[in-house]
């Protein structure tokens, strides 16, 4: 079943959704980190099914998203105008990207949620962040490209907890080939690097 986006269903229930998404995260961080009494767990848990019956009572097949071009609107903005990733997906890691010529940038903070390490962001999340950004940001140009490689260099550990700056740049495109470049850095310590090939699908119907 074909996918449900933003621009077929109305404003108000876009931004109903981008709430609970928000709303969703806010609960999923409180549950990973509650110290309340068992008894009183467990009745949150109650409560939370309560809650997933009611929202269950009618259901898309996927989880809403945006419409294809709505990076490249963004983009039309100017470099203050942004695009939030993953606005209606709570399982997914969020990122407020903002464009500039061939380059992207966000900032963003990890939270224990993203935990891998102790105290350290999974590298299985920094790849998700990065794979977001370099591919949005070919989105952004218009591109309808996945991402057929995507190569990491973990140098440093990633913090939780601490603004995470992350960049991204079109290194150039030969016919059906676009290669995209990306780094996360702390304080000005570059933490991971990724370098990705994406492949234009233009024409293929799956
Ligand atoms: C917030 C939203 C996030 C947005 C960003 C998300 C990006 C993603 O995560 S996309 C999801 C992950 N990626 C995928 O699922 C892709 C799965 N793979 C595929 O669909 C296909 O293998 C695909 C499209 C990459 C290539 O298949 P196909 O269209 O048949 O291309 P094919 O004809 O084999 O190759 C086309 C060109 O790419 C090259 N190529 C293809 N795959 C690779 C590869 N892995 N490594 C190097 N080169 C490759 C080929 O050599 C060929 O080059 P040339 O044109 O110079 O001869």
């Amino acid at each position: 079943m074909s996918a449900v986006t933003t621009s077929e269903v109305g404003h108000d229930q876009v931004a109903a959704a981008a709430e609970l998404t928000e709303a969703t995260r806010r609960l999923m961080l409180a549950a990973a980190t509650t110290d309340l009494d068992p008894d009183e767990v467990r009745a949150a848990g109650r409560a939370m099914d309560a809650l997933t019956r009611t929202l269950s009572a009618r259901s898309r097949p996927r989880a809403l998203r945006a419409p294809f071009d709505g990076p490249a609107d963004a983009r039309a903005g100017g470099p203050d105008s942004p695009w939030r990733s993953f606005a209606y997906n709570p399982q997914a890691f969020p990122l407020e990207m903002h464009f500039d010529g061939r380059s992207a940038r966000a900032r963003t903070t990890a939270n224990s949620l993203y935990e891998g390490p102790p105290g350290l962001v999974h590298g299985g999340f920094t790849a998700h962040l990065l794979d977001s950004l370099l591919g949005t940001l070919t989105q952004s140009l218009g591109l309808r490209a996945v991402t057929a490689t995507l190569d990491l260099r973990y140098l440093a550990p990633t913090p939780l907890d601490v603004p995470l700056d992350l960049h991204a740049r079109v290194v150039d495109t030969t016919g059906r080939r676009t290669r995209a470049e990306g780094w996360i850095e702390h304080d000005g310590v570059r933490t991971v690097e990724a370098h990705g090939l994406f492949i234009d699908i233009t024409g293929r119907t799956r």
